[in-house]
């Protein structure tokens, strides 16, 4: 495990509306850190200011000892999967995905042998013609995750990605993100609302309230109890 790409954010605030953000964190490298906490604590926002589409009001935000502050989200070492997966409706699944190895779309054949491999590997094989109206919103989470794969960026930020699956799929996408996150040791944050996916992926827990950090510990600490109510009120639901 390297120290390379710890994310932190040092001294951070951001007003939007009347809702106000303060963080202040270091999260550990090569790890997978669930972001959790109740609906409205900050999440989405949390990883916007990692990935680049929010720019603090003051404070810096780093990844593997790099300021990337002022970065563009393009410019940053971070792949994503929001929830809007933002597939291009023109495009089929293969160029898709392609666009995360190349955005011109220039693929040499070892490229599109990985884009195939990358849709078997999320249950998509054999899509690559399709184009993304004629998938499941399930499906489509997970073209957008197999895009996030070949990207290999050190970074990887995971809104909600298998939300919209039926609890079965979950488990198994989660099972493949644990294993992926195995073979190449890079660092991944994944919002989340579900105290299963949190026990099963998380190697820490990072636990949001009113846009504050009120947990930020290892998964096995925050497993067995941190102090704060409504943490342990959240993993109490399984
Ligand atoms: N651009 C914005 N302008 C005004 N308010 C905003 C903006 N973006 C977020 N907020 C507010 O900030 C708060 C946190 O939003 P955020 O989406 O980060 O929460 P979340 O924890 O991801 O929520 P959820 O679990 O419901 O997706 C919410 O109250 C939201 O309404």
């Amino acid at each position: 495990m390297t120290d390379d790409c710890a994310i932190a954010l040092s001294g951070v605030t951001l007003a939007l509306g009347n809702a106000t953000f303060a963080f202040d964190c270091r999260l550990p490298a090569g790890a997978i850190t669930a972001v959790t906490g109740p609906s409205g604590s900050g999440k989405t926002t949390f990883l916007n200011l990692v990935a680049g589409f929010e720019r603090p009001d003051a404070g810096t935000v780093s990844i593997g000892g790099q300021d990337v502050t002022a970065l563009h989200p393009a410019e940053r070492p971070v792949s994503l999967v929001f929830q809007d997966n933002n597939l291009f409706a023109h495009l089929d699944i293969a160029s898709n995905i392609g666009l995360g190895i190349d955005p011109s779309l220039r693929l040499s054949a070892q490229d599109r042998a990985a884009v195939s491999t990358a849709l078997e590997r999320v249950g998509l094989g054999g899509f690559e013609k399709r184009r993304p109206g004629t998938l499941s919103g399930g499906e489509r989470q997970r073209a957008a995750f197999a895009r996030a794969l070949v990207r290999r960026r050190p970074v990887l930020l995971l809104d909600e990605p298998f939300a919209a699956l039926d609890p079965d799929l979950r488990a198994a996408m989660s099972a493949l993100l644990v294993e992926l996150h195995r073979e190449t040791g890079n660092t991944v944050l994944i919002v989340t609302h579900d105290p299963q996916e949190v026990r099963r992926s998380a190697d820490h827990v990072l636990f949001l309230k009113q846009g504050r950090i009120a947990v930020n510990l290892p998964a096995e600490r925050f497993l067995s109890g941190t102090g704060v109510a409504e943490a342990d009120t959240f993993m109490r639901q399984i």
